[in-house]
């Protein structure tokens, strides 16, 4: 499949115009980089007559060679009234030294005598000129039509004219954007369509999502005729963000069988996405397509039952496509098709039919009725499972613990906790100081079973999250703990539910020590095999 659509990341541009994202010089290039890896064919990096970072990066970039993408720097037309040649931004943009540049122009007739304030001959001017001049540079130019839409809808006419602006300047690309982000998908088709069937230069679609329409509208832009998809990785840009490109990708590529990015490289879009949401220090949203940690998650028991007989019976397509997993969630709304798959984890030999997979559903299920939830604890429900049929045995006996709070201005540590485990008929008493009651109560259980179970230097945890469930009784109420721990290489998760938020954590923790501890075991015997 050769790729037939040609995409334009501008993650790095439109993207740092979101809220609450500010991209260092480092992140940008670990950005690059990634997408570079990912085979998209633009990288849009930034505007180099708006802020010295983005000037530095483009420095910085000199030095590194990418394999596939292509750096590009965006600017707009030159200022109305001046030469081009005198236009500071531009002067900034041929500085960033890229072999492509995008240009965006006004194309709203409205904006051309309301907001930048000019005449509507001066703007097919500024168009024509700053495209020419750059060209003549040696540049390959993406003229990118602001507000192409709207200003099409108010006065088509003129909103063509800027496009015959761009391409007698000598534009490659004609990008047709939705600034304002409120079209419909019909009204893209129409309108793209028009342009298509009225230029010699190939068509992009620019559409931003304020309508949460930007993946559809591209998508409809693309099968009126458009050959470049311009997004951001995950929908980051200015209000409620681009087209997401990691939805659009695997739209176009599996569902059209239009190749967007290098080879296999789809595999890696799980990996990618999550990769950039790490560096823009955000998190993704759980239900993200393709790419989110639910996109795949089954709870219903009949939908896991139907997934375990065909998976396309309730997939879109296979998670492995786009690199993502598939997940069964452990609910009272399982069923034995569920549970079997963790219980077989533990005993293989159990089938559907048997009467321990019944009481295991059975146990978990009075579980959450008291107020656990399993889903983000798989680590809890393989214990369980194991208690249950009788393949646990205890790694350590508490003897007893104690915890002293004090709210000392001097004190570095709010809380110390006493502790004491028997090991192999073998006591051990520890003491920790720790910020809260729970981190004093894990450093003291670690500090005491390390004595014994070394291995355990390497585990720490990496989220803590106390729900209150029962809301009525204020104080009394009863609180669900979910922790998630790592050694550094594997991240597990468990959960402890009492009315002592103490002892909640207590249970979450002893379940977070007992599993790593049994995952070491089961390693070394398989490495033994
Ligand atoms: C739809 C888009 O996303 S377009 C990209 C928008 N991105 C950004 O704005 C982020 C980067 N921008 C910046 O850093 C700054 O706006 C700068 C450095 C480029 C310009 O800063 P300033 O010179 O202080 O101007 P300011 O931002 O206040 O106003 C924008 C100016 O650009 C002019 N302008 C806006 N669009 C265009 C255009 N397509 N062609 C020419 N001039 C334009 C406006 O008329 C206004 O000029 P005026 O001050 O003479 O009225
Ligand atoms: C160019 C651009 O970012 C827009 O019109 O939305």
């Amino acid at each position: 499949m050769k790729n037939n659509i040609v995409v334009f990341d501008t993650t790095l541009r439109d993207g740092a115009q979101a809220e609450g994202i500010s991209f260092s010089v480092e992140d940008k290039i670990k950005i690059t980089l990634a997408l570079d890896k990912m085979g998209v064919t633009y990288v849009e990096a930034g505007n180099p007559g708006s802020n010295p970072k983005d000037l530095e990066y483009f420095k910085r970039m000199k030095e590194i060679q990418l394999k596939h993408a292509r750096l590009t720097a965006f600017g707009s037309t030159r200022r109305a009234g001046i030469p081009v040649k005198d236009d500071k931004n531009l002067q900034s943009l041929l500085k960033a030294n890229t072999k492509d540049v995008a240009i965006f122009g006004k194309s709203w007739d409205f904006h051309v005598t309301d907001i930048i304030k000019t005449s509507l001959d001066e703007n097919l001017s500024m168009i024509q000129d700053t495209i020419a001049y750059l060209k003549n540079k040696g540049k390959n130019i993406i003229f990118d039509a602001e507000h192409f839409f709207d200003g099409y809808k108010n006065n088509q006419e003129y909103a063509m004219k800027t496009l015959k602006a761009a391409v007698d300047g000598g534009a490659e690309w004609l990008v047709l954007c939705d600034t304002n982000g409120g079209f419909f998908p019909l009204e893209i088709f129409e309108i793209t369509k028009h342009v298509v069937d009225s230029f010699p230069v190939k068509v992009g679609i620019h559409c931003h999502n304020d309508g949460g329409m930007a993946v559809a509208n591209t998508i409809s832009a693309v099968e009126a005729g458009a050959q470049q998809v311009q997004g951001t990785f995950l929908g980051f840009g200015e209000r409620c963000g681009n087209a997401n490109l990691s939805t659009v990708i695997p739209n176009l590529q599996l569902k059209r069988q239009k190749s967007c990015i290098l080879g296999n490289q789809l595999q890696n879009l799980t990996s990618t996405a999550r990769y950039i949401a790490e560096i823009a220090n955000v998190s993704i949203n759980e239900r993200e397509p393709y790419i989110g940690n639910c996109a795949f998650s089954h709870k219903g028991g009949m939908h896991i039952d139907g997934v375990n007989k065909a998976h396309h019976s309730f997939e879109h397509v296979n998670p492995t496509l786009v690199g993502n997993e598939r997940r069964f969630l452990m609910s009272e709304v399982s069923g034995r098709s569920t549970v079997l798959s963790e219980i077989r984890k533990v005993d293989p030999s159990i089938t559907k039919e048997s009467d321990e997979a019944q009481r295991i559903i059975d146990l978990l299920k009075e579980y959450e009725h008291v107020g656990y939830q399993f889903e983000g604890a798989e680590a809890t429900v393989e214990l369980l499972i194991r208690k249950k049929l009788g393949k646990y045995k205890p790694f350590f006996q508490l003897k007893y613990y104690k915890i002293i709070g004090e709210d000392q201005a001097s004190n570095e540590y709010s809380s110390t906790a006493y502790i004491k485990v028997n090991v192999n008929n073998e006591d051990e008493i520890s003491i920790a100081e720790g910020n809260g009651p729970v981190n004093a109560l894990d450093k003291a259980l670690r500090k005491a079973l390390e004595v014994f179970y070394p291995e355990l230097k390497d585990v720490h945890l990496t989220d803590y999250k106390v729900r209150v469930l029962d809301t009525n009784d204020a104080t009394a109420a009863t609180v669900r703990v979910l922790i998630e721990s790592t050694d550094g290489v594997n991240v597990w998760n468990t959960v402890g539910v009492s009315t002592d938020i103490i002892k909640a954590s207590w249970i979450a923790l002893v379940d977070s020590i007992e599993y790593k501890l049994l995952k070491d075991i089961e390693q070394k015997k398989e490495a033994f095999l």
